[in-house]
């Protein structure tokens, strides 16, 4: 390996990725070499093994040593000099897309805590948390299921049973694609959340994604594709879409990203529909089974 140009002193040549084993007047002979920042020079070893200040230092700065303490026969030994294993330190070297969706999740949590204004009546704005668990109400699953089977029950045209079949089709679809993916990526809603939803399922303590924005995101293309001609009707289907989603993370019940994938996943749950869509045929067919 060739050595990068010593600067004089031998204290400050080290770079991300090379540091000087001489650093520190270890060495003092103005000689560099590139070493793995993964582990950790045999000098500096020793010297952290004897110097009880520093190993304080890097009990409390390393995640390999929070993670691993008590554990691992291997991290625990390092206190006294012995290197630490290579996918411990990986971790303390992280890939450029692991940093920034470290930074993404960080910003999220802030972000989130900070809009989460009617988490409580003591909130910030904790005077509009009836207002908002109304919307809340207007975008739960319940009244949607029963508003459909009505809407089904009570049509009398073929195109009408035909839409609200669909419908009604969309809305279980959307409730068993967000269960799987909420008991798959297990996210703990916010801590500042007050669990007191009306009629949950058991998958709906985890908050990714946000139930309420893929069924505002579906059901208001729906909406807008079959039932909402209208212009002004049609801003006002976008704008409910919008404050349902809003509500979820006002309310402290979401993390900002939990909606913005549930608004994602309910837009591409709705080509989905599309894609299965029962035509007035299998309709009859099911209608005639029932008779
Ligand atoms: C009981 C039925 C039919 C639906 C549950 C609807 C519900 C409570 C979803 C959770 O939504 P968030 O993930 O947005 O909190």
């Amino acid at each position: 390996m060739p050595s990068p140009k010593a600067r004089s002193g031998g204290g400050g040549g080290g770079r991300s990725g090379s540091v000087p084993a001489g650093g520190g007047g270890a060495g003092g002979n103005g000689r560099y070499e590139f070493m793995s920042l993964t582990r950790t020079p045999s000098h500096l070893l020793q010297r952290q093994g004897s110097d009880p200040t520093s190993a304080r230092l890097r009990a409390s700065e390393s995640p390999c040593r929070r993670r691993g303490s008590g554990s691992s026969s291997a991290s625990t030994s390092s206190a006294g000099g012995q290197p630490v294993p290579e996918e411990d330190c990986m971790r303390l070297n992280p890939s450029t897309l692991g940093i920034a969706l470290s930074s993404l999740l960080a910003v999220d949590l802030w972000l989130s805590k900070r809009l989460g204004v009617c988490a409580c009546e003591d909130a910030s704005w904790g005077s509009v948390r009836p207002l908002m668990k109304l919307v809340e109400v207007s975008g739960h699953g319940i009244p949607w299921l029963l508003g459909a089977a009505y809407c089904l029950y009570k049509s009398d045209s073929a195109a009408g049973q035909e839409v609200t079949l669909n419908l009604l089709m969309a809305l279980l679809l959307d409730l068993v694609l967000v269960g799987v993916v909420k008991a798959l990526v297990r996210r703990r809603r916010p801590a500042h959340n007050r669990m007191d939803m009306f009629a949950t399922f058991s998958v709906d303590r985890y908050s990714f994604p946000s139930g309420h924005a893929t069924r505002a995101a579906m059901c208001a293309r729906f909406l807008l594709a079959h039932l909402v001609l209208a212009a002004p009707l049609r801003v006002l289907v976008l704008l409910w879409a919008a404050f349902v989603g809003l509500s979820r993370v006002l309310l402290g019940r979401h993390n900002v990203t939990d909606v913005a994938f549930g608004f994602f996943m309910g837009y591409f749950q709705y080509n989905l529909v599309e894609a299965l869509w029962l035509s007035p045929v299998v309709l009859q067919s099911m209608m005639g089974q029932l008779e």
